[in-house]
Protein backbone atom coordinates (compact mmCIF):
# COMPACT_ATOMS: atom_id res chain seq x y z
CA UNK A 1 0.00 0.00 0.00
CA UNK A 2 1.50 3.61 -1.25
CA UNK A 3 2.59 5.74 2.22
CA UNK A 4 0.06 8.53 1.42
CA UNK A 5 -2.87 6.16 1.63
CA UNK A 6 -1.86 4.80 5.20
CA UNK A 7 -3.47 6.42 8.14
CA UNK A 8 -2.55 7.21 11.37
CA UNK A 9 -4.84 5.35 13.79
CA UNK A 10 -3.86 7.70 16.50
CA UNK A 11 -4.77 10.96 14.80
CA UNK A 12 -7.44 9.95 12.29
CA UNK A 13 -10.94 11.74 12.98
CA UNK A 14 -14.48 10.52 12.12
CA UNK A 15 -15.06 11.78 8.35
CA UNK A 16 -11.36 12.64 7.86
CA UNK A 17 -10.53 8.78 6.77
CA UNK A 18 -8.73 7.86 3.70
CA UNK A 19 -10.22 4.21 3.12
CA UNK A 20 -9.31 1.86 0.00
CA UNK A 21 -12.50 2.14 -1.77
CA UNK A 22 -14.53 2.08 1.92
CA UNK A 23 -18.35 4.15 1.24
CA UNK A 24 -20.30 5.57 3.28
CA UNK A 25 -22.15 2.12 4.61
CA UNK A 26 -26.05 2.96 4.28
CA UNK A 27 -26.01 0.42 2.04
CA UNK A 28 -26.96 -2.41 4.46
CA UNK A 29 -30.51 -2.87 4.58
CA UNK A 30 -32.27 -2.23 8.04
CA UNK A 31 -29.68 -0.85 9.77
CA UNK A 32 -30.39 2.51 8.39
CA UNK A 33 -33.01 3.23 10.09
CA UNK A 34 -32.42 0.97 13.21
CA UNK A 35 -35.96 0.37 15.10
CA UNK A 36 -36.13 0.51 19.15
CA UNK A 37 -35.92 -3.15 18.90
CA UNK A 38 -32.61 -2.82 17.10
CA UNK A 39 -31.64 -0.38 19.70
CA UNK A 40 -32.24 -2.75 22.56
CA UNK A 41 -30.23 -5.77 20.58
CA UNK A 42 -27.19 -3.50 19.99
CA UNK A 43 -27.48 -2.72 23.57
CA UNK A 44 -27.02 -6.21 24.75
CA UNK A 45 -23.46 -5.93 23.11
CA UNK A 46 -22.77 -3.62 26.61
CA UNK A 47 -24.12 -6.40 29.16
CA UNK A 48 -21.58 -8.60 27.37
CA UNK A 49 -18.49 -6.40 27.63
CA UNK A 50 -19.64 -5.72 30.82
CA UNK A 51 -20.11 -9.41 32.62
CA UNK A 52 -16.00 -10.09 30.55
CA UNK A 53 -14.73 -7.23 32.57
CA UNK A 54 -16.43 -8.65 35.67
CA UNK A 55 -14.66 -11.81 34.77
CA UNK A 56 -11.41 -10.53 33.98
CA UNK A 57 -11.23 -8.11 37.32
CA UNK A 58 -12.25 -10.89 39.72
CA UNK A 59 -9.05 -13.45 38.01
CA UNK A 60 -11.49 -15.77 36.09
CA UNK A 61 -10.23 -14.41 32.47
CA UNK A 62 -7.07 -13.19 31.43
CA UNK A 63 -7.64 -10.97 29.25
CA UNK A 64 -5.42 -7.36 28.57
CA UNK A 65 -7.83 -5.78 26.37
CA UNK A 66 -11.32 -6.50 28.37
CA UNK A 67 -10.86 -2.96 29.95
CA UNK A 68 -10.63 -0.92 26.99
CA UNK A 69 -13.69 -2.36 25.08
CA UNK A 70 -16.01 -2.11 27.66
CA UNK A 71 -17.57 1.66 27.93
CA UNK A 72 -15.51 3.80 30.89
CA UNK A 73 -17.70 3.93 33.77
CA UNK A 74 -19.93 0.76 33.39
CA UNK A 75 -17.60 -1.67 35.39
CA UNK A 76 -19.94 -3.69 37.45
CA UNK A 77 -19.24 -6.95 39.72
CA UNK A 78 -21.66 -9.44 38.37
CA UNK A 79 -22.95 -12.00 40.82
CA UNK A 80 -20.72 -15.11 41.28
CA UNK A 81 -22.83 -17.68 39.17
CA UNK A 82 -22.83 -15.40 36.16
CA UNK A 83 -19.14 -14.47 36.36
CA UNK A 84 -18.89 -18.39 36.37
CA UNK A 85 -20.64 -18.93 33.53
CA UNK A 86 -18.56 -15.97 31.69
CA UNK A 87 -15.32 -17.93 32.07
CA UNK A 88 -17.12 -21.24 30.79
CA UNK A 89 -18.73 -20.02 27.88
CA UNK A 90 -15.54 -18.30 26.90
CA UNK A 91 -12.68 -20.60 27.40
CA UNK A 92 -15.15 -23.56 25.77
CA UNK A 93 -15.32 -21.74 22.67
CA UNK A 94 -11.62 -20.32 22.89
CA UNK A 95 -11.01 -24.21 22.98
CA UNK A 96 -13.02 -24.53 19.76
CA UNK A 97 -11.68 -21.69 18.32
CA UNK A 98 -8.13 -23.03 19.20
CA UNK A 99 -8.52 -26.80 17.91
CA UNK A 100 -9.97 -25.40 15.16
CA UNK A 101 -6.59 -22.85 14.15
CA UNK A 102 -4.32 -25.47 15.11
CA UNK A 103 -0.82 -25.10 16.48
CA UNK A 104 1.06 -22.03 15.41
CA UNK A 105 3.95 -22.76 13.66
CA UNK A 106 5.69 -18.79 12.47
CA UNK A 107 7.19 -20.60 9.60
CA UNK A 108 4.46 -22.12 8.23
CA UNK A 109 1.70 -19.34 8.03
CA UNK A 110 0.93 -18.88 4.29
CA UNK A 111 0.47 -22.34 3.98
CA UNK A 112 -1.78 -23.11 6.75
CA UNK A 113 -3.95 -19.78 6.92
CA UNK A 114 -7.61 -20.35 8.06
CA UNK A 115 -10.52 -17.24 8.31
CA UNK A 116 -13.19 -16.57 11.32
CA UNK A 117 -15.42 -14.64 10.60
CA UNK A 118 -17.71 -13.54 13.78
CA UNK A 119 -21.47 -12.46 13.89
CA UNK A 120 -22.81 -10.20 16.22
CA UNK A 121 -19.56 -9.50 17.39
CA UNK A 122 -20.01 -6.33 19.40
CA UNK A 123 -16.81 -5.52 21.65
CA UNK A 124 -15.18 -9.15 22.01
CA UNK A 125 -11.96 -9.31 22.69
CA UNK A 126 -11.18 -12.48 21.35
CA UNK A 127 -9.47 -11.07 17.74
CA UNK A 128 -6.91 -9.34 19.94
CA UNK A 129 -6.08 -12.00 21.91
CA UNK A 130 -5.40 -14.56 19.22
CA UNK A 131 -3.55 -12.08 16.90
CA UNK A 132 -1.24 -10.77 20.01
CA UNK A 133 0.21 -14.25 19.91
CA UNK A 134 -0.39 -14.95 15.68
CA UNK A 135 2.58 -13.06 14.48
CA UNK A 136 2.79 -13.14 11.68
CA UNK A 137 -0.41 -13.33 11.46
CA UNK A 138 -1.94 -17.05 9.86
CA UNK A 139 -5.24 -16.17 10.23
CA UNK A 140 -7.78 -13.54 8.82
CA UNK A 141 -10.51 -12.65 11.42
CA UNK A 142 -14.00 -10.66 10.29
CA UNK A 143 -16.30 -9.30 12.92
CA UNK A 144 -19.72 -8.02 11.75
CA UNK A 145 -22.33 -5.79 13.92
CA UNK A 146 -24.64 -2.99 13.80
CA UNK A 147 -22.63 0.38 12.43
CA UNK A 148 -23.61 1.40 16.11
CA UNK A 149 -21.58 -0.97 17.67
CA UNK A 150 -18.35 -1.57 14.94
CA UNK A 151 -18.01 2.05 15.19
CA UNK A 152 -17.40 2.11 19.07
CA UNK A 153 -15.01 -0.69 18.70
CA UNK A 154 -12.98 1.05 16.07
CA UNK A 155 -13.06 3.90 18.30
CA UNK A 156 -11.65 2.45 20.73
CA UNK A 157 -8.91 1.20 18.16
CA UNK A 158 -7.56 4.51 17.17
CA UNK A 159 -7.46 5.67 21.20
CA UNK A 160 -5.48 2.65 22.51
CA UNK A 161 -2.21 1.67 21.24
CA UNK A 162 -2.74 -1.50 22.98
CA UNK A 163 -5.22 -2.68 20.82
CA UNK A 164 -3.61 -1.47 17.68
CA UNK A 165 -0.42 -3.67 18.62
CA UNK A 166 -2.24 -6.67 19.44
CA UNK A 167 -3.56 -6.26 15.81
CA UNK A 168 0.62 -5.98 14.31
CA UNK A 169 -1.36 -2.34 13.03
CA UNK A 170 0.93 -0.10 15.48
CA UNK A 171 3.48 0.90 12.69
CA UNK A 172 3.90 3.82 10.68
CA UNK A 173 3.59 1.61 7.43
CA UNK A 174 0.56 -0.67 8.80
CA UNK A 175 -1.69 -1.25 6.21
CA UNK A 176 -4.92 -0.11 7.27
CA UNK A 177 -7.66 1.92 6.49
CA UNK A 178 -10.90 3.10 8.03
CA UNK A 179 -14.14 4.32 6.32
CA UNK A 180 -15.19 7.75 6.10
CA UNK A 181 -17.97 7.09 8.97
CA UNK A 182 -15.64 5.86 11.17
CA UNK A 183 -17.66 2.40 10.89
CA UNK A 184 -15.46 -0.32 8.79
CA UNK A 185 -12.17 -1.30 9.45
CA UNK A 186 -9.65 -3.11 7.37
CA UNK A 187 -6.58 -4.54 7.55
CA UNK A 188 -4.60 -7.85 6.05
CA UNK A 189 -5.55 -9.73 8.92
CA UNK A 190 -8.73 -7.88 10.47
CA UNK A 191 -11.97 -6.94 9.36
CA UNK A 192 -14.72 -4.98 11.17
CA UNK A 193 -18.21 -4.91 9.02
CA UNK A 194 -20.75 -2.78 9.52
CA UNK A 195 -23.57 -4.93 8.37
CA UNK A 196 -27.23 -5.73 9.36
CA UNK A 197 -26.95 -9.64 9.56
CA UNK A 198 -30.63 -9.70 8.13
CA UNK A 199 -29.54 -7.95 4.82
CA UNK A 200 -27.20 -10.98 4.17
CA UNK A 201 -28.92 -12.71 1.48
CA UNK A 202 -28.47 -15.79 -0.88
CA UNK A 203 -30.32 -14.25 -4.01
CA UNK A 204 -28.46 -10.91 -3.11
CA UNK A 205 -27.42 -9.90 -6.30
CA UNK A 206 -24.58 -7.84 -5.04
CA UNK A 207 -20.64 -8.17 -6.10
CA UNK A 208 -19.80 -9.95 -3.08
CA UNK A 209 -17.06 -8.52 -2.59
CA UNK A 210 -18.30 -5.22 -1.92
CA UNK A 211 -20.58 -6.74 0.81
CA UNK A 212 -17.89 -8.83 2.96
CA UNK A 213 -14.40 -7.07 1.59
CA UNK A 214 -11.90 -9.08 2.63
CA UNK A 215 -13.54 -12.48 2.93
CA UNK A 216 -11.07 -14.98 1.67
CA UNK A 217 -13.48 -17.56 -0.05
CA UNK A 218 -11.07 -20.57 -0.91
CA UNK A 219 -9.90 -20.21 3.03
CA UNK A 220 -10.92 -23.08 6.03
CA UNK A 221 -13.92 -20.95 7.70
CA UNK A 222 -15.32 -20.66 11.32
CA UNK A 223 -18.21 -19.01 11.89
CA UNK A 224 -18.75 -18.06 15.21
CA UNK A 225 -22.62 -16.99 16.74
CA UNK A 226 -22.12 -15.71 20.15
CA UNK A 227 -25.00 -14.75 21.53
CA UNK A 228 -26.18 -13.26 18.09
CA UNK A 229 -28.39 -15.11 15.71
CA UNK A 230 -30.54 -16.06 18.66
CA UNK A 231 -31.82 -12.36 18.30
CA UNK A 232 -32.69 -12.78 14.73
CA UNK A 233 -36.36 -14.79 13.54
CA UNK A 234 -35.56 -18.46 12.66
CA UNK A 235 -36.34 -17.51 9.01
CA UNK A 236 -33.82 -14.91 9.17
CA UNK A 237 -30.72 -16.80 11.47
CA UNK A 238 -31.44 -19.49 8.99
CA UNK A 239 -30.93 -17.21 5.54
CA UNK A 240 -28.05 -15.83 7.73
CA UNK A 241 -26.54 -19.02 7.66
CA UNK A 242 -27.52 -20.05 4.31
CA UNK A 243 -25.55 -16.83 2.81
CA UNK A 244 -22.36 -18.41 4.15
CA UNK A 245 -22.96 -22.31 4.00
CA UNK A 246 -24.20 -21.90 0.12
CA UNK A 247 -23.47 -18.69 -0.98
CA UNK A 248 -20.20 -17.34 -0.16
CA UNK A 249 -18.32 -20.61 0.35
CA UNK A 250 -20.11 -22.93 -1.41
CA UNK A 251 -19.23 -22.05 -5.86
CA UNK A 252 -19.40 -24.98 -8.67
CA UNK A 253 -15.55 -24.06 -9.66
CA UNK A 254 -13.69 -24.80 -6.28
CA UNK A 255 -13.68 -27.76 -4.10
CA UNK A 256 -16.23 -27.50 -1.27
CA UNK A 257 -14.30 -25.19 1.65
CA UNK A 258 -14.40 -27.10 5.10
CA UNK A 259 -16.70 -24.90 7.15
CA UNK A 260 -17.66 -24.96 11.11
CA UNK A 261 -20.31 -23.09 12.88
CA UNK A 262 -20.05 -22.49 16.81
CA UNK A 263 -23.24 -21.25 18.57
CA UNK A 264 -23.46 -20.28 21.68
CA UNK A 265 -26.53 -19.42 22.87
CA UNK A 266 -30.05 -20.33 25.73
CA UNK A 267 -31.76 -23.37 25.67
CA UNK A 268 -35.12 -24.99 27.52
CA UNK A 269 -37.17 -22.09 28.09
CA UNK A 270 -40.37 -24.61 28.94
CA UNK A 271 -39.32 -25.55 32.18
CA UNK A 272 -40.22 -23.11 35.48
CA UNK A 273 -36.11 -21.35 35.15
CA UNK A 274 -36.90 -21.16 31.53
CA UNK A 275 -39.78 -19.04 31.41
CA UNK A 276 -38.58 -17.18 33.91
CA UNK A 277 -35.11 -16.28 32.32
CA UNK A 278 -37.71 -15.59 29.05
CA UNK A 279 -39.96 -13.13 31.27
CA UNK A 280 -37.78 -11.48 32.76
CA UNK A 281 -35.72 -10.57 29.40
CA UNK A 282 -39.07 -9.37 28.01
CA UNK A 283 -39.10 -7.07 30.58
CA UNK A 284 -36.34 -5.21 29.23
CA UNK A 285 -37.61 -5.76 25.43
CA UNK A 286 -35.13 -8.40 25.00
CA UNK A 287 -36.62 -10.74 22.48
CA UNK A 288 -34.78 -14.40 21.79
CA UNK A 289 -36.55 -14.89 18.50
CA UNK A 290 -35.37 -18.75 18.05
CA UNK A 291 -34.79 -20.11 21.04
CA UNK A 292 -38.45 -21.95 20.95
CA UNK A 293 -37.47 -23.12 17.58
CA UNK A 294 -34.04 -24.77 19.08
CA UNK A 295 -35.08 -25.15 22.06
CA UNK A 296 -32.70 -28.39 23.44
CA UNK A 297 -29.67 -29.96 22.52
CA UNK A 298 -30.97 -32.17 20.05
CA UNK A 299 -32.75 -28.86 17.81
CA UNK A 300 -29.39 -27.51 17.70
CA UNK A 301 -27.70 -30.36 16.32
CA UNK A 302 -30.72 -30.92 13.94
CA UNK A 303 -30.32 -27.20 12.86
CA UNK A 304 -26.75 -27.52 12.21
CA UNK A 305 -27.10 -30.74 10.02
CA UNK A 306 -30.01 -28.99 7.97
CA UNK A 307 -28.04 -25.88 7.75
CA UNK A 308 -25.06 -26.94 6.22
CA UNK A 309 -22.89 -28.79 8.87
CA UNK A 310 -23.47 -32.48 7.51
CA UNK A 311 -19.88 -34.05 8.94
CA UNK A 312 -20.51 -33.20 12.28
CA UNK A 313 -22.78 -31.46 14.83
CA UNK A 314 -22.56 -31.85 18.66
CA UNK A 315 -23.54 -29.44 21.82
CA UNK A 316 -23.08 -29.43 25.16
CA UNK A 317 -24.67 -27.12 28.11
CA UNK A 318 -22.53 -25.10 30.34
CA UNK A 319 -23.03 -26.64 33.24
CA UNK A 320 -21.50 -30.29 31.10
CA UNK A 321 -18.96 -28.64 29.78
CA UNK A 322 -17.85 -27.16 33.51
CA UNK A 323 -17.79 -30.78 34.70
CA UNK A 324 -16.22 -32.07 31.46
CA UNK A 325 -13.89 -29.59 29.76
CA UNK A 326 -12.21 -28.23 32.69
CA UNK A 327 -9.40 -29.91 34.64
CA UNK A 328 -9.84 -30.60 38.41
CA UNK A 329 -6.96 -28.02 39.35
CA UNK A 330 -8.95 -25.04 37.47
CA UNK A 331 -12.09 -25.84 38.51
CA UNK A 332 -10.76 -25.58 42.10
CA UNK A 333 -8.26 -22.33 40.96
CA UNK A 334 -11.92 -20.92 39.72
CA UNK A 335 -13.80 -22.12 42.70
CA UNK A 336 -11.38 -20.60 45.48
CA UNK A 337 -11.99 -17.10 43.67
CA UNK A 338 -15.71 -16.73 44.78
CA UNK A 339 -17.76 -18.27 47.35
CA UNK A 340 -20.43 -19.68 45.06
CA UNK A 341 -23.10 -20.84 47.96
CA UNK A 342 -25.99 -21.18 45.42
CA UNK A 343 -24.76 -24.28 43.76
CA UNK A 344 -28.66 -25.22 42.38
CA UNK A 345 -29.00 -21.81 41.37
CA UNK A 346 -25.39 -22.14 39.56
CA UNK A 347 -26.78 -25.65 38.22
CA UNK A 348 -30.00 -24.28 37.00
CA UNK A 349 -28.55 -20.95 34.98
CA UNK A 350 -26.08 -23.26 33.43
CA UNK A 351 -28.40 -25.71 31.97
CA UNK A 352 -30.08 -23.10 30.49
CA UNK A 353 -26.95 -22.26 27.87
CA UNK A 354 -25.11 -24.45 25.48
CA UNK A 355 -22.28 -24.20 23.38
CA UNK A 356 -23.20 -26.47 19.31
CA UNK A 357 -20.70 -26.61 16.81
CA UNK A 358 -21.13 -28.25 13.20
CA UNK A 359 -18.87 -28.72 10.54
CA UNK A 360 -18.34 -29.84 7.38
CA UNK A 361 -15.22 -30.82 5.78
CA UNK A 362 -15.38 -30.44 2.63
CA UNK A 363 -11.79 -30.93 0.59
CA UNK A 364 -9.84 -31.00 3.75
CA UNK A 365 -11.03 -33.62 6.75
CA UNK A 366 -8.14 -32.23 8.95
CA UNK A 367 -8.93 -28.75 9.40
CA UNK A 368 -12.12 -30.29 12.14
CA UNK A 369 -10.49 -33.38 13.21
CA UNK A 370 -9.58 -31.81 16.65
CA UNK A 371 -13.79 -31.16 17.34
CA UNK A 372 -14.21 -35.09 16.97
CA UNK A 373 -12.56 -35.66 20.21
CA UNK A 374 -14.44 -32.90 22.46
CA UNK A 375 -16.36 -34.24 24.51
CA UNK A 376 -20.23 -33.14 23.78
CA UNK A 377 -23.25 -34.45 26.01
CA UNK A 378 -25.68 -37.43 24.06
CA UNK A 379 -29.28 -35.99 25.39
CA UNK A 380 -31.38 -33.41 24.78
C1 LIG B 1 -25.20 -10.22 23.36
S1 LIG B 1 -24.22 -9.33 22.23
C2 LIG B 1 -22.84 -10.44 22.05
C3 LIG B 1 -21.60 -9.74 21.61
C4 LIG B 1 -20.39 -10.70 21.44
N1 LIG B 1 -20.68 -11.74 20.48
C5 LIG B 1 -20.01 -11.31 22.76
O1 LIG B 1 -20.38 -12.46 23.00
O2 LIG B 1 -19.34 -10.65 23.54
C6 LIG B 1 -25.10 -9.56 20.67
C7 LIG B 1 -24.47 -8.81 19.51
O3 LIG B 1 -25.09 -9.24 18.28
C8 LIG B 1 -25.28 -8.09 17.47
N2 LIG B 1 -26.37 -8.33 16.52
C9 LIG B 1 -27.61 -8.79 16.80
N3 LIG B 1 -28.35 -8.80 15.68
C10 LIG B 1 -27.56 -8.37 14.67
C11 LIG B 1 -27.76 -8.15 13.28
N4 LIG B 1 -28.94 -8.35 12.71
N5 LIG B 1 -26.73 -7.69 12.56
C12 LIG B 1 -25.53 -7.45 13.12
N6 LIG B 1 -25.27 -7.64 14.45
C13 LIG B 1 -26.28 -8.07 15.20
C14 LIG B 1 -25.63 -7.00 18.48
O4 LIG B 1 -25.51 -5.71 17.94
C15 LIG B 1 -24.66 -7.28 19.59
O5 LIG B 1 -23.43 -6.66 19.42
Amino acid sequence: MAAPQIPNLNSLRRGRGRGRGIGRSTDNGPESRPSGKDRIVQGTDNDASVSRLSAVDLGYLTDAYATALTPRGSATRRFPIINRGTYVRTTAIDQLVTSFLGLYTPEQTQAKRKQIISLGAGSDTRVFRILSSRQPSDLVYHEIDFAVNTTSKIQAIRSTPQLQQALGINTPDAEVSISEMGDALHSPSYHIHPVDLRSLSVNSDRDLSTILPGVERELPTLLVSECCLIYLTPSEAEQVVKFFTEHLFQSESQPTIPLGLVLYEPIRPDDAFGRTMVSNLATRGIQLQTLHKYASLEAQRCRLKEQGFGDGQAGADIEFIWKNWVYEEEKERVAGLEMLDEMEEWQLLARHYCIAWGWRDGSDASVFQGWTTLKAQSDN
